[in-house]
């Protein structure tokens, strides 16, 4: 992935979420942390088109997330902080396929593409099953499992084991360790983002670190001392 900002920032109603910044990532791994409100989840939405920069351009593998929007939200899917807002139809594999339709998956193919991504999750059994009996961790893996079924090359995950117990947190970080396609993950779990390659750090809509997840989430927490 190559994801460019150009002196890209947001800001609602003349208070900024975020500052104007120019960076670009590469890479497998990225991590993105910091305290409640500075800016993080505006980040990750500038990504794939969710939020549209107020000032400057952002670039997803080379388009532009407003020019381009469509294709970049194919490009780069995103899992919402709550699943549940996310899984709207009350079967499971029913939701995945409706996603899959959406985005003009042969009818033919939405039942195999559907149990392939559950299968993928080890959460298969789960297909037939309704969204609002599923545990939190069962559903932050249909969640992950519904935007995979879509085949993006990126895949951003915000607060992805939030609410979850030591086991389901587990189980949700093994997954996201062994996903083939990029990923971008915001986390308060700072042990989910360990063996990460770079993570950001936000502070009040600005980007004050930039490294090498050890170093990054040391200078973090010594900020909150
Ligand atoms: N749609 C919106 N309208 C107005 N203000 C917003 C909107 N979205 C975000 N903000 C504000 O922008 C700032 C940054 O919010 P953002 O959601 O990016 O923070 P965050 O770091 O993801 O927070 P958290 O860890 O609590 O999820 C906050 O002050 C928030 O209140």
């Amino acid at each position: 992935m190559r994801i460019e900002f150009l002196e890209a920032g947001v800001t609602y109603e003349g208070r900024a979420a975020l500052h104007p910044l120019t960076l670009t990532l590469t890479g497998r791994r990225i991590g993105i942390i910091g305290l409640n409100g500075s800016g993080k989840t505006t980040f990750a939405r500038l990504i794939n088109g969710l939020t549209k920069p107020t000032t400057g351009k952002v670039r997803v593998n080379g388009r532009d997330t407003v020019d381009d929007q469509t294709a970049v939200t194919a490009d780069a899917g995103y899992v919402f902080q709550s699943p549940q807002n996310q899984i709207i139809l009350p079967i499971l594999k029913d939701d995945i396929e409706l996603g899959l339709k959406a985005r003009g998956v042969a009818k033919s193919d939405l039942s195999t593409r559907a149990e392939e991504a559950l299968a993928r999750l080890g959460i298969a059994h789960l297909a037939q099953r309704r969204a609002h009996e599923l545990s939190g961790g069962e559903l932050q893996l249909a969640a992950l499992a519904a935007v995979l079924a879509t085949r993006p090359s990126l895949v951003i995950l915000d607060e992805p084991t939030n609410q979850l117990d030591l086991k389901n947190r587990r189980r949700v970080a093994e997954t996201i360790d062994a996903l083939n396609e990029d990923v971008i993950a915001i986390s308060h779990d700072l042990a989910t983002l360990s063996s990460f390659e770079r993570v950001l750090l936000f502070h009040e809509g600005r980007l004050v670190g930039d490294g090498p997840a050890a170093s990054v989430i040391a200078e973090y927490e010594a900020m909150n001392h």
